[in-house]
C-alpha cells in the first residue's frame, strides 16, 4: 500500500510525496537505543519502524515552476562527487518541519546566507499532522473533561447542564490552528530573507542536492532535516477509515464508540484522553508489560490510577497485534493479539476502529544518502553528539549534519529545533553540544505529565555503574494552595539527585501544568545549577512553581551552597 501527501501549491502546481510502503522492514541493522520513543527499538524484534521510503516529484509543471521561482543559479563547478568551488548558500536545509525551521532563524541571525527546502508543506509533521493539532483536540478534551465533571464542578460551587460538542467544529479548531501556525512559521522565514525551495531534495554529492527533477543547488553546510512518519508494523491494514494511524485520526472524521489504540506511548496516551472525553470507549493494545513503558514506574502507576483506571479504557498488555484487518461488509475492525514473549496467539478483538501509535519511522529513503556513502541503521541517519553525519565506513561525512527525528535521538519537536541551533552555532565557529538529558518532554494529557533527565531506574543503573548514591524527594501538589484552590490537587513532582554535591539527575511531575512547571528543572540542569543553590530562589505565592521549590527545598544535599549568593543590591 503506498499512500501520499499531496500539496497544491497554486492552480498550476502540485507536489506529492508517496508516505513509506508500510507493510515490509528490515530487521538486521545495528539496534539503537531511543530513549525518549517508549522503549529499546530491540525490544520489539520484528516489530521495528520499517524504512522504506520512494520520494517523487511528480508534477512536469511544479519542476519547472521550482527551478524558474528558485531565484539562485545552480553550481556549476564539480561533478557529483568532488566538492564545489563556490556555493549558493551558506546552509541549505532539506526539510521545513520545526527542526529545519529552527535551524534557518537561528542560521540567519547569525549571517547565513541560507536556503530551506521542502516537498511537501511547511511546517512538517509538528504543524501539520502532529503537536499542533493534537493540542487543538487536547484543549478541547480537557474542557470536555470539567464540563462533565459534576463533583469537580459542585466543589468549585458551579453549575453548568449538560455539555455537548459538535465533531465538525472541533475538527476544525485543530485544522484552522495547524494552518495558522503553518502560515506564521513561512512568514516567520520570509521575512528574514530565507529561500523556500519546493520541491523534494535529494543529496547529489558533497555539498550538493538536486531540488525537484532538475536544479542543483550547492551548500557550503548542509543540515538533513526530513522527519518521521508513522510506523504500521507488518500484518497491520491502513485503510484510513477504521484503522488509522495519528495522520487521519487528527481530521477527527468520527469519534467511534469503541477504538482500539496499539501502543500506549506519547501518541497513545493523548488519543486516549481526547477519545474518552468525547465518548469513545478505548482499549489498550501495549506490547510491553506495563501501560506508559517510557516513564518513570512511580509516575507511570499514578498516571494509571488516574488516567486509565476511572476512565472507559481497558488494555491487554504483553501482547502484539499481529494482524488488524479493517472493517468491512458490516464486519467489525478484527485485531489478532499473540504474547509478546511466547508468539503463541494470545486473543482476538472485535471494535469499531483502531488507532496504530507504535512510533514513528524516519523518513530518509530515496534522499541520496548513498552518493555520500552513508548507510542508515533502520532508516535513521548516523550522527555523533553534534550531529555530524557519520558515513558507512565510520568516518564524519565533512559539512553534513542530521537533525530531529531522521537521527532517532530524540523525537521531539523541541528537541529537533535546538539540534538545528547547536549546528549553527558548530558552523559558525562556536562548538557546541547539546545536552539532550536537559531537554524536556512532556505528555499533553488531564493532568498532564512532564519529565527531564533520567527515570529512577535509569539513575540508579548510572550509580552503580559510576559509584555514587542517588537520593529521591517528592512533593504532592495536595499541599500547594493554587492546585487546591483549582481543586486539582492530584499530582506528584519526584525528583532524583546526588545528595554529596546536589546534581540534579531527572525531575517528573504530574499534575496541573505539568508540562510548564517542568522548565524550571530542565534550565537548571541545563545550566548546571545545584539543588543547594536552586532551593534559595524565591518563587510567588501563591502558584503551581512552588510545588518545584517545595520540592527542591525538601532535598538532602550534603554540600554546602556552591556558588557564591548575591549580595543585596539597594533599589
Ligand atoms: C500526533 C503527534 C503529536 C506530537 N506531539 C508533540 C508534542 O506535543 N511535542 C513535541 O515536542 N513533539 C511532538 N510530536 C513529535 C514532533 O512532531 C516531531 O518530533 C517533530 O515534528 C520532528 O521535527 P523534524 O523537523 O525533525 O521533522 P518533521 O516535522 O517531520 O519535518 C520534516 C519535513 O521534511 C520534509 N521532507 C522530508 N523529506 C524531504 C525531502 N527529501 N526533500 C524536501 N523535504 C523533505 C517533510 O515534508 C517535512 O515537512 C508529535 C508527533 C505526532 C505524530
Ligand atoms: N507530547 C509529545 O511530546 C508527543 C506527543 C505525541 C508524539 N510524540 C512523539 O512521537 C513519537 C511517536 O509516538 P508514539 O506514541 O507512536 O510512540 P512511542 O514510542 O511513544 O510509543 C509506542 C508504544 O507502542 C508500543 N508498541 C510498539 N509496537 C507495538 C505492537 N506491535 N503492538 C503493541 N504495542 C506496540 C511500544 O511498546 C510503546 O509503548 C514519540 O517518539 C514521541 O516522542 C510526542
Amino acid at each position: 500500500m503506498q499512500s501520499s501527501l499531496s500539496l497544491s501549491l497554486s492552480p498550476h502546481t502540485s507536489l506529492t510525496i508517496p508516505r513509506p510502503n508500510q507493510s515490509s522492514f528490515t530487521t538486521s541493522a545495528k539496534p539503537i537505543n531511543l530513549r525518549f520513543c517508549g522503549l529499546r527499538r530491540e525490544a520489539l524484534g520484528d516489530f521495528s519502524p520499517l524504512l522504506t521510503r520512494r520520494v517523487q516529484f511528480n508534477s512536469i509543471t511544479a519542476r519547472r515552476r521550482s527551478a524558474a521561482d528558485l531565484g539562485v543559479s545552480a553550481s556549476l563547478s564539480g561533478g557529483n562527487g568532488s566538492p564545489p568551488k563556490s556555493f549558493d548558500y551558506d546552509l541549505l536545509i532539506i526539510g521545513a518541519g520545526v527542526g529545519g525551521h529552527g535551524a534557518a532563524l537561528h542560521a540567519v541571525e547569525k549571517g547565513l546566507k541560507t536556503g530551506i527546502i521542502e516537498g511537501d508543506v511547511v511546517g512538517g509533521t509538528c504543524v501539520n499532522r502532529g503537536c499542533v493539532p493534537s493540542k487543538a483536540l487536547l484543549a478541547v478534551s480537557g474542557r470536555m473533561r470539567e464540563l462533565q465533571s459534576e463533583h469537580h464542578l459542585k466543589a468549585l460551587g458551579l453549575q453548568v447542564s449538560a455539555a455537548g460538542y459538535d465533531r465538525q467544529g472541533v475538527a476544525d479548531h485543530a485544522n484552522n490552528l495547524a494552518s495558522k501556525i503553518r502560515n506564521n512559521l513561512t512568514n516567520s522565514m520570509k521575512a528574514i530573507g530565507v529561500d523556500i525551495l519546493t520541491g523534494v531534495g535529494t543529496i547529489l554529492g558533497p555539498q550538493k542536492v538536486k531540488v525537484g527533477s532538475d536544479k542543483v543547488v550547492t551548500a557550503q553546510n548542509i543540515i538533513i532535516a526530513t522527519g518521521s512518519v508513522p510506523f504500521v508494523p507488518k500484518g497491520i491494514e491502513v485503510d484510513g477509515k477504521t484503522v488509522i494511524t495519528s495522520d487521519h485520526a487528527l481530521k477527527l472524521e468520527s469519534v467511534p464508540d469503541w477504538i482500539a489504540i496499539v501502543g500506549s506511548g506519547y501518541i497513545g496516551l493523548e488519543f486516549s484522553d481526547v477519545y474518552t472525553a468525547l465518548g469513545s470507549e478505548v482499549t489498550f493494545i501495549e506490547a510491553l508489560d506495563q501501560l506508559m513503558p517510557g516513564f518513570d514506574p512511580e509516575i507511570g502507576k499514578l498516571a494509571q490510577r488516574v488516567l486509565i483506571n476511572p476512565r472507559k479504557i481497558d488494555y491487554h498488555t504483553g501482547v502484539f497485534a499481529t494482524k488488524i484487518t479493517p472493517a468491512k461488509d458490516g464486519k467489525p475492525v478484527i485485531i489478532e493479539l499473540i504474547d509478546a514473549k511466547t508468539k503463541e496467539p494470545k486473543d482476538t478483538l472485535e471494535v469499531d476502529a483502531a488507532l496504530i501509535a507504535t512510533g514513528r519511522a524516519p523518513f530518509t529513503q530515496g534522499l541520496g544518502l548513498e552518493n555520500v556513502n552513508v548507510a542508515t541503521q533502520r532508516g535513521f541517519v548516523p550522527v555523533d553528539e553534534r550531529m555530524r553525519v557519520i558515513d558507512a565506513n565510520g568516518n564524519l561525512v565533512p559539512h553534513l549534519f542530521c537533525i530531529g527525528d531522521a537521527n532517532g535521538k530524540m523525537m521531539l519537536a523541541h528537541a529537533a529545533s535546538a539540534q538545528g541551533i547547536s549546528v549553527v552555532e558548530q558552523v559558525t565557529g562556536r562548538d557546541h553540544v547539546l545536552n539532550h538529558l536537559s531537554i524536556p518532554a512532556a505528555c499533553f494529557t488531564h493532568p498532564e505529565i512532564s519529565m527531564v533527565g533520567l527515570t529512577e531506574p535509569q539513575a540508579r543503573e548510572k550509580a552503580e555503574k559510576e559509584g555514587f548514591e542517588v537520593s529521591i524527594a517528592k512533593t504532592s501538589f495536595k499541599a500547594n494552595t493554587k492546585a487546591l484552590a483549582e481543586n486539582e490537587g492530584e499530582g506528584l513532582a519526584k525528583l532524583i539527585y546526588r545528595p554529596d554535591n546536589g546534581e540534579i539527575l531527572g525531575v517528573h511531575i504530574f499534575g496541573l501544568h505539568a508540562a510548564d512547571l517542568i522548565h524550571e528543572a530542565s534550565n537548571a540542569i541545563a545550566l548546571g545549577t545545584r539543588i543547594q543553590d536552586i532551593k534559595l530562589a524565591v518563587h510567588a505565592h501563591p502558584t503551581l512553581s512552588e510545588v518545584l521549590d517545595e520540592l527542591f527545598k525538601s532535598a538532602k544535599v550534603k554540600a554546602q551552597v556552591s556558588s557564591p549568593v548575591n549580595e543585596p543590591v539597594a533599589v
